[in-house]
């Protein structure tokens, strides 16, 4: 499991291990792992440290003393390193005095484009979890000047500029090649749009003690491994669950085709559909038990499905939540859910919206949910007492109470963003849901092998919703097969 720890945690374990380490250790020891990034991504920009041209961008903080402390351990190795600090009164001393030891120099802000133009790298430590706010203006020209420029640029502990606990960037940050981060994992470093910004991450373990609880947490292949349902010799596909999908309508039979493949490669041992796609399901799948009769009716199910192409139907909505089955709230059918019947529920709910679904719930613009996602998933799954999926280019899983730790899911791809993609995603998670998972690993499984499917099927070219279906059973296979290899 990879975990992101919030501000306050990090810090909290920072004051203990001061306590208990002599002076300025853990600065030494961020140093010492940003330096050797900085020197392998040298090697690739300019084949040698010698002789190489590095620019450190340095802040009144700790994250300018890391960059100081870094600098003045290239330089030792020949390169020549030039430290720009932006408020040179505040700057650490210490590492002033260990750069310029180590023959590296000290330049004006007023010249700093001109470096970072001429530059191999460049090394933001202008802030790290000490930021607050945006970038300062006096900054902005240098995030400007670093991103136009040749050289390789690497964010101390995180990009300038974004928003470590919460993944928001409010205008100019840093857009890193590298982020060397310290201790742990910051939300921000997770959750997009700070995730974009700080390239690939490179987590330097500097000996903290964490306590409490993480703020996030994302699945690897080994955890998805442990979760995923397989039959034992004493199954049948009742055992295994019957998952429900009450979903399309006459204008939208393909959502109900899509949920239902989507479904039949998620571990249930069947899958009954119910709405008046019927025709096209079987059409397409005739392994597919099928319906017109309505949920009440519709035989016994583990678990249902319901919203993708519903169209207006209240009803069939309203049936559903009443079952005491989990349930998975997807599309039109969040739009239709009585708040009230999905509070009510005993049995677990999973509500999957995605942005714009998202902002309609809690009635604020789509822009608001996109920029603080986090906080979105969270006062959804508050107020309606259910486990939320937030979709989009970082899809969040957070528990019927909104608390710690979030799911993060990392395995998807900007693919993904097709029509009917979203529909292969609930019946894939609702079929998880009938074969026993809690919701939310119900949610954040389903997204993971969902994403590694959109990873497969693409491979670099667009795909249809239905390829996403297809690749479904490769990406199974894959976490299935570390597993035994563990
Ligand atoms: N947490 C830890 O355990 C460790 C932290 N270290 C480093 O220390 C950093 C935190 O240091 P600090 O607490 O000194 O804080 P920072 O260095 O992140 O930032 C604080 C300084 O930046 C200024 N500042 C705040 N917002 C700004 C903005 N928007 N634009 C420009 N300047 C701004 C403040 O006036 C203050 O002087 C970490 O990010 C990491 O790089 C490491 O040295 C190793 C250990
Ligand atoms: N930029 C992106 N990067 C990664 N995944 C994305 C991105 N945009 C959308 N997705 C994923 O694609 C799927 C789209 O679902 P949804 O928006 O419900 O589409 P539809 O309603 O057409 O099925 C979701 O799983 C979502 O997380
Ligand atoms: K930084």
């Amino acid at each position: 499991m990879r975990t992101a720890y919030s501000v306050e945690t990090v810090r909290t374990a920072e004051r203990e291990s001061m306590a208990r380490l002599p002076e300025g250790a853990l600065m030494q020891r961020a140093a010492a792992g940003l330096a050797a990034t900085c020197a392998e991504l040298l090697g690739q920009v300019s084949g040698r440290v010698y002789g190489s041209r590095v620019v450190l961008l340095v802040g009144s903080g700790d994250n300018g003393g890391d960059a100081l402390y870094a600098g003045a351990r290239l330089a030792r190795r020949g390169a020549g390193v030039t430290a720009v600090p932006l408020a040179p009164e505040r700057a650490h001393a210490g590492g002033l005095a260990a750069l310029r030891r180590a023959g590296g120099r000290v330049a004006s802000p007023a010249v700093a484009e001109e470096l970072i133009e001429r530059a191999d790298l460049v090394v933001d430590g202008i802030v790290g979890i000490g930021g607050e706010g945006g970038l300062r203006p006096e900054a902005v020209p240098l995030a400007e000047a670093a991103g136009r420029a040749r050289a390789a640029v690497v964010a101390v502990d995180l990009p300038s500029g974004v928003d470590a606990g919460t993944g928001e960037v409010r205008g100019a940050a840093f857009r890193a090649d590298v982020t060397v981060t310290f201790g742990a994992h910051k939300p921000g470093l997770l959750i997009d749009p700070a995730r974009e910004y700080a390239g690939s991450v490179r987590l330097v373990d500097i000996g903290l003690a964490l306590p409490g609880e993480p703020e996030l947490e994302a699945l690897q292949h080994a955890d998805v491994a442990r979760l995923l349902p397989v039959p034992g010799a004493e199954s049948d596909k009742y055992r295994r669950g019957v998952v429900g999908i009450a979903a399309g309508s006459a204008r939208y039979p393909g959502a109900a085709v899509l949920a239902v493949s989507g479904a039949l490669r998620g571990g249930a041992g069947a899958v009954r559909y119910v709405g008046p796609a019927g025709d096209a399901v079987i059409a397409r799948f005739p392994e597919t038990l099928v319906s017109d009769q309505g949920p009440e009716r519709a035989g016994r199910v583990q678990a249902w499905v319901v919203g993708p192409g519903a169209g207006d139907d209240a009803e069939t909505v309203a049936q559903v939540l009443a079952a005491e089955v989990p349930v998975l709230i997807d599309a039109d059918g969040l739009r239709l859910a009585d708040a009230e019947a999905v509070r009510a529920r005993t049995a677990p709910t999973l509500m999957t919206p995605h942005a714009g679904e998202a902002a309609a719930l809690l009635g604020v613009g789509r822009a608001e949910v996109e920029r603080a996602r986090l906080a979105s998933v969270r006062e959804l799954a508050r107020r309606y007492g259910a486990a939320v999926l937030l979709k989009g280019s970082t899809t969040l899983v957070a528990g019927p109470d909104g608390s710690r730790p979030v799911r993060v899911n990392s395995t998807g791809t900007p693919w993904l963003a097709t029509a009917g993609s979203g529909d292969v995603l609930s019946g894939l998670a609702g079929s998880l849901l009938a074969a026993g998972l809690p919701a939310v690993d119900a949610g954040s499984v389903g997204a993971y092998l969902h994403g590694l499917a959109g990873r497969f099927a693409a491979a670099g070219a667009p795909v249809g919703a239905h390829d996403v279906a297809l690749a479904v059973r490769r990406a199974w296979r894959e976490v299935g097969e570390v597993h035994r290899g563990a």
